[in-house]
């Protein structure tokens, strides 16, 4: 009998070529049956819970498949349905995916990202008459169906209440504890039964547990784990953590519970130095997070053992699980099909399975002794050693040109105030100027270009001439739909980072590297092996072409330094902020060339700088002061005359919108459509003076919104915002969606942008500052 066992968290849904998305996009097209859909997703499930038994993990999760969203398979499991999607008649997968995707009627619920990750998962939503009902016990499902189909007994995988629930939106903070009340007898249902079922663990997962909880709070999370817990049961309940360390460690490990998971990576050492200094309670099993299951790289296993031995001179072996620190839900499945890498960086990779190697390879150096795997750890060694010293990741004159900007202040000449009169002077626009974020739709047409020129089967000179043909139809369609700013409609880029990462050196991409970003989307982030740098114009060609075909601004389209590096994954050697201001060379670079080329808007993304901000308060400031620096050093060297814009797209500015006021862009474009508003109070509170684009609807959702709809919201912001600091636009970019519903999504925003124009009485340009006539709050709503 093993002493110590592996264990997964969560394994990638996606399967190694994206088969999922493959399956879940042709039933949403009607091209195959519901019948079918199940089939073919069950087939990959049971393929991924094979292949971990086959790699050799013990303890294997079940129930952490889904069929869009994780957050929402345990909203629907538990009857959290939003009223609007709430009917008897409608089969509940359809509720479930009308829910994430929005349907002709009803807006989709909002959707935000997972804590400091590139995924995002639906908001589960409560209103007055939400009485949570065990709809069905899903982990039961996915455990019966892996022991009677594959012999496995796994273990079953479910958010824990706690997070749940604060996820959650739709009630005031006072109601969080007799909420919290309210789903414990569903917990203690779907933990009986599984019981019931013969199930040896169950993992509840509480990353919140990670974030800097309140005394109330904790308070919470013990009485709930008390009701929880169950001395007659044989199940062993398992708090799972990760992320960061835990905020209260000595409460966390006080919980009535059979065992705790630690993330002991992202940490900066705060569990490990918490281990030593309370110790941890005998009676329990520390499943512990040691193989980093965020990043690409392989582990040093040398060290690994260093952390796994400092671990068991507090818990003994068989109170002892080796597991990666996360879910591998964010990484890409195997390197085994990179087979165009560079060997030496190929070797230094690691993806899900072979993250799983090292969890297995480590627990079987714990419970055979270290001799058995000292050939694997030494052969590690060299492989990294090769990789490390390798001369292509060391380029002295980026080094030193960052080098040079150590001590000084990045920053724009002139104020802002004196520029916007410049950018009035030179761009004459109408009040609520009219703009979309950048991508306009990547047709079938346009990825098929795409994957032919990348098989050689079309030239260089075939591909560039389709991409001037599409630019060139989409600044006459964007003229005839009445835009005020124009985009070149980024139809060159596969995506808005790995695209950047193809064109810079020090960076490498994946075949296959797929990670899941939202429902059936996946992004396939490039690495950062080595120093950054601009080898020549990335966007020059397709932006200029699209701006001598028009007389109105096209933006220059770029993304920002903090998004490159959050939406890649990056090389661990130096610190996040060298590797952020070395891109931020290369785009100041870049940027100087669009200006010479002419373009008098440019655009820097942000979507990823929110999603950067640590989980921990005390860690937060820092980080943000190295945000706005990169993003300044990207921009400050633009002329007077540019006025610069940048986007993000999230829904949850308050705790950063002082940061945002420092980035001194001169348009900030925002997502509001999916929070319904609720965040323009937070630039209301800040007195941001600045341009404001919001965002007036959802580009998640196929659904083509009304021009009532988005009139109500661009007259609901300027109740609160000054018309000559507002802008409309769509939510992000328009990459998702088809041209049927881009086109008359945005004939529609023009149209509601010009009846709000009118009511104000200043259809032509917006007046000199201080003396716009109408004040917003002469507009009532219709
Ligand atoms: C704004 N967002 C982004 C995030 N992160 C990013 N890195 N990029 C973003 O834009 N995070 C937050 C949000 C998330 N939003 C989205 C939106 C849309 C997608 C998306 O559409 N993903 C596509 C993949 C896009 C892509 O790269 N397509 C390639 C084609 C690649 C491909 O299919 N290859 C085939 C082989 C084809 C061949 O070689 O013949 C394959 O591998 O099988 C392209 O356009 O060229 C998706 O399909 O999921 C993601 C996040
Ligand atoms: N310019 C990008 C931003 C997405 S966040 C786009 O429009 O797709
Ligand atoms: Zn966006």
């Amino acid at each position: 009998m093993k002493k110590t066992r592996s264990s997964t968290i969560g394994y990638p849904r996606i399967g190694e070529k994206r088969e999922w998305k493959e399956a879940l996009e042709a039933f949403w097209s009607k091209s195959i049956t519901e019948e079918d859909l199940l089939r073919k997703m069950e087939a990959l499930r049971l393929n991924d819970l094979q292949k971990q038994k086959n790699l050799g993990i013990d303890l294997i999760p079940v129930g952490d498949f889904s069929f869009y969203d994780h957050v929402l398979d345990t909203a629907v499991m538990f009857g959290l349905i939003p009223r609007r999607f709430r009917s008897d008649e409608t089969p509940l997968l359809q509720t479930y995916f009308d829910i994430a995707r929005g349907n002709k009627e009803a807006v989709a619920s909002e959707m935000t990202k997972w804590f400091n990750t590139n995924y995002h998962y639906i908001v589960p939503e409560f209103d007055q008459n939400t009485a949570p009902v065990l709809k069905e016990n899903r982990p039961l499902t996915y455990f019966l169906e892996a022991k009677n189909k594959l012999g496995i007994t796994g273990k079953p995988v479910l958010l824990g209440p706690v997070t749940l629930l604060k996820l959650s939106k739709g009630y005031k903070q006072e109601e969080f504890g007799p909420l919290l009340k309210t789903l414990v007898p569903l917990y203690q249902q779907v933990l009986k039964e599984l019981d019931e079922a013969g199930a040896e663990w169950v993992q509840l997962d509480e990353p919140v547990l990670s974030t800097d909880l309140t005394k109330t709070e904790i308070g919470h999370v013990k009485d709930v784990y008390e009701q929880l817990h169950s001395p007659a049961a044989n199940l062993k309940l398992l708090v799972q953590t990760y992320f960061e360390s835990v905020s209260d460690y000595e409460a966390i490990i006080s919980l009535p519970v059979d065992g705790i998971g630690l993330d002991f990576v992202h940490d900066d050492g705060a569990n490990l130095d918490a281990l030593k200094k309370y110790g941890f309670p005998a009676d329990k099993t520390l499943a512990a997070g040691v193989v980093n299951g965020r990043n690409v790289w392989g582990s040093d296993l040398e060290e690994k053992w260093g952390l796994l031995e400092a671990i068991r001179g507090i818990v003994s072996d068989n109170r002892l699980i080796v597991q990666p620190s996360c879910s591998l839900l964010h990484v890409p499945v195997t390197v085994k099909t990179e087979d165009h890498l560079e060997p030496e960086l190929k070797g230094a990779l690691a993806f899900a399975d072979q993250k799983i190697d090292e969890i297995t390879l480590l627990t079987k150096g714990i419970n055979e002794g270290r001799p058995s795997i000292e050939d694997e750890i030494k052969t590690r060694e060299e492989t990294l050693q090769i990789f490390r010293q390798s001369p292509s990741r060391t380029k002295p004159h980026v080094q030193n040109e960052v080098s040079e900007w150590e001590g000084k202040e990045p920053a724009r000449d002139f104020s802002f105030t004196a520029r916007q009169a410049l950018h009035q002077d030179i761009f004459k626009l109408p009040v609520l100027p009219t703009t979309t974020i950048g991508s306009l739709p990547q047709t079938t047409e346009i990825r098929q270009a795409r994957s032919r020129y990348r098989h050689g089967e079309w030239s260089t000179a075939a591909y560039d001439a389709f991409i001037q043909k599409k630019v060139a139809e989409w600044i006459e369609v964007q003229e005839w739909i009445g835009l005020d700013v124009l985009v070149h409609g980024e139809f060159e880029r596969n995506d808005m980072v790995e695209y950047f990462g193809e064109k810079l050196d020090g960076f490498a991409f994946t075949k296959y590297g797929w990670v899941q970003s939202y429902g059936s989307r996946s992004v396939k982030p490039p690495i950062i092996y080595g120093d950054v740098a601009l080898p020549e114009p990335m966007t020059t060609k397709d932006i200029t072409y699209a701006q001598s075909l028009t007389d109105k601004p096209v933006k220059g389209m770029l993304t920002g330094p903090v998004t490159i590096y959050k939406w890649s994954f990056p090389r661990e050697d130096i610190r996040a902020f060298e590797v952020t201001k070395q891109l931020a060379l290369a785009l100041q670079n870049e940027i100087s060339h669009l200006e010479k080329n002419g373009i008098g808007m440019i655009q820097v993304d942000e979507p990823a700088l929110r999603e950067g901000l640590p989980l921990k308060d005390a860690k937060k400031q820092q980080y943000l002061q190295e945000a706005i620096y990169a993003f300044k050093l990207a921009t400050c060297t633009v002329k007077k005359e540019t006025q610069v814009h940048t986007h993000m797209c999230y829904s949850e500015f308050g705790e950063i919108i002082d940061s945002i006021k420092q980035l001194d862009a001169d348009v900030i474009s925002i997502e509001t459509a999916r929070s319904h508003g609720e965040l323009i109070a937070d630039f209301e509170k800040a007195s941001y003076d600045k341009g404001i684009g919001l965002g007036v609807y959802d580009i998640h959702s196929p659904r083509v919104p009304s021009t009532e709809e988005m009139e109500t919201s661009i007259r609901r912001a300027l109740q609160v915002l000054h018309p000559q600091q507002f802008w409309v636009n769509p939510d992000c970019g328009l990459k998702t969606r088809g041209i049927d519903e881009t086109v008359p999504s945005l004939k529609n925003m023009v149209e509601a942008t010009q009846r709000v124009r009118e009511a104000l009485g200043s259809v032509g340009a917006v007046p000199a500052l201080g003396s716009v006539p109408v004040t917003t709050r002469n507009l009532s709503n219709p």
